[in-house]
C-alpha cells in the first residue's frame, strides 16, 4: 500500500479546503445520540435534547426504512439550520459507501449544513481506501462551499476486513476522528451465531471445574459456577490499541436490549476501563447511563487527586492507603483528572460534584 509523504499528510486535498486539523479536539462525546430525522416524533425531541447529551447524531443508514432515505436527509437539513447546538455536537451517519444514496447525502449536507456538522459517521468501512475516498470528496464539498473547518471522519468497524485493517483505517487521513463497534453488522459478516444488537450472550462461558467422585470422573450433575464472557473483549482492545496509537478516540456501539438497562450499563463500563470515551445511546433513557458511567467517578477522582496530589514533581513511589503509587500509576491517574476537567466544562452538574470533594491529606 503506497502511503502519502509526510509532508502532504495535513494538505488540504482541494484547493479551498480548510487545512486540515493536526490535533483531534477531545470534545467530551460520552454519549452518541442517534435518531432517525424521518420520524417526526423524534425528530421533534432534539432541539430539547441539546445540553443533555454531548452527541446529537442524524442517522441515514440502517434502521432508516429505505422509503424514508430521502426524508431523513431533508429532515436532517431542517433539524440542523433550525437549531442552535450549543455545546453539543451534531454528526451524521451517511448510509454506506455502496448504497445508492451516499453520494446525495454528503453532496446534499456539506453545503447545506457543513459549518454545523462536527463528525460524520462512515458505516461498514473496510479499509484505508474508503476513508481516502470519503476524504478527498468532503475537500472538494467543503472547497466549494467555502467551509471553514473540516468535518471530521468517524468509521465504524462492523466488517471481518474492517477489524483486520483497523490500523491503517486509523492513519488513513488527518480527518480521522474515530471509531465504533458495529457489533450486530460484525457479527453477521463474521458469521458468528448471533442475533442481538451488542451485549453479551449466555451460550460464550466458562463453567467452573466439576468436582470429582471417588472413582476421579467429574461429576457431571454437580451444581457449578459459570461465568459469563465478553463476546466483544478483542474486537473493542483492538480498536482502542489503533485509536490510541493514533491519537483518535475509541467508542463502544449499540446496545440493543433497550429495556435490560443494567446489562446495558455493564457493556459501557466494561468499554469506558478499556479505554473507550463514549457509547451510541439508542433510545433516550441510554443517555443518562452512558453519561454516568462514562464520567469518572467521585471515588476514582478524590483518589487521583490524593495520588497527583502525593507524586509531587511525579517521579518515585509513595505508599497510598497500603497501596505502592508511582510515575505510571500516576499517570492513570492523570487522564482521570483530564478528563474529569474537560467534562466539568460543560456539564455544570458533574462539575458541582467534582468541586463537591473534599481534599484528603
Ligand atoms: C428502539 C426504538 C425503535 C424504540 O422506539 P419506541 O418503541 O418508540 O420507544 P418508546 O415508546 O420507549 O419511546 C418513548 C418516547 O421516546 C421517543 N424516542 C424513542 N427513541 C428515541 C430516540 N432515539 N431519540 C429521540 N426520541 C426517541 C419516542 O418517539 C417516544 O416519544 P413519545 O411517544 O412522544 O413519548 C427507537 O428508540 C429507535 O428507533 N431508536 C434508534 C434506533 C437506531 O438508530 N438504530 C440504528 C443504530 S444501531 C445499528 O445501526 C447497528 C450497528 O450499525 C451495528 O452494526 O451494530
Ligand atoms: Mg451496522
Amino acid at each position: 500500500m503506497s502511503h502519502k509523504s509526510a509532508k502532504d499528510f495535513f494538505r488540504p486535498l482541494a484547493v479551498g479546503a480548510p487545512l486540515p486539523l493536526r490535533e483531534i479536539p477531545a470534545r467530551p462525546s460520552r454519549a452518541i445520540h442517534f435518531f432517525d430525522p424521518s420520524n417526526e416524533k423524534m425528530a421533534a425531541k432534539i432541539p430539547d435534547m441539546v445540553g443533555t447529551v454531548d452527541v446529537l447524531l442524524g442517522n441515514l443508514e440502517d434502521a432508516v426504512k429505505a422509503d424514508n432515505k430521502v426524508a431523513a436527509r431533508e429532515g436532517l437539513v431542517k433539524i440542523a439550520q433550525s437549531t442552535d447546538f450549543g455545546p453539543t455536537q451534531l454528526w451524521t451517519r451517511i448510509n454506506s459507501l455502496d448504497s445508492p444514496w451516499v453520494l446525495d447525502d454528503l453532496t446534499t449536507l456539506v453545503p447545506a449544513i457543513g459549518e454545523k456538522l462536527d463528525v460524520i459517521m462512515v458505516p461498514k468501512v473496510q479499509g484505508a481506501e474508503d476513508i481516502h475516498y470519503v476524504d478527498r470528496l468532503l475537500a472538494q464539498l467543503e472547497a466549494k462551499a467555502g467551509i471553514s473547518k473540516p468535518i471530521l471522519i468517524h468509521a465504524i468497524l462492523e466488517t471481518a476486513r474492517g477489524v483486520a485493517n483497523v490500523e491503517e483505517i486509523c492513519g488513513a487521513s488527518p480527518r480521522m476522528q474515530g471509531l465504533s463497534l458495529g457489533p450486530a453488522d460484525l457479527a453477521a459478516d463474521r458469521k458468528m451465531k448471533t442475533t442481538r444488537v451488542g451485549g453479551g450472550h449466555p451460550g460464550y462461558l466458562v463453567r467452573e471445574d466439576a468436582p470429582r467422585g471417588e472413582d476421579g470422573l467429574p461429576i457431571l450433575d454437580a451444581q457449578r459456577a459459570i461465568f459469563q464472557q465478553d463476546l466483544w473483549h478483542y474486537t473493542i482492545a483492538k480498536m482502542v490499541d489503533a485509536c490510541a496509537t493514533h491519537g483518535i478516540y475509541p467508542y463502544y456501539g449499540p446496545f440493543g436490549d433497550i429495556k435490560d438497562t443494567v446489562a446495558c450499563e455493564d457493556q459501557f463500563r466494561n468499554a469506558f476501563l478499556l479505554g473507550c470515551v463514549g457509547t451510541w445511546s439508542l433510545h433516550p433513557v441510554q443517555i443518562k447511563i452512558a453519561n454516568r458511567v462514562f464520567s469518572p467517578s467521585v471515588e476514582d477522582i478524590a483518589h487521583a487527586r490524593r495520588v497527583v496530589a502525593a507524586m509531587g514533581d511525579g517521579t518515585g513511589a509513595v505508599m497510598i492507603d497500603g497501596k505502592m503509587e508511582d510515575d505510571a500509576s500516576l499517570k492513570q491517574c492523570l487522564v482521570l483528572v483530564e478528563l474529569a476537567e474537560k467534562l466539568a466544562e460543560i456539564d455544570p452538574d458533574l462539575k458541582a460534584t467534582y468541586d463537591a470533594i473534599p481534599t484528603e491529606a
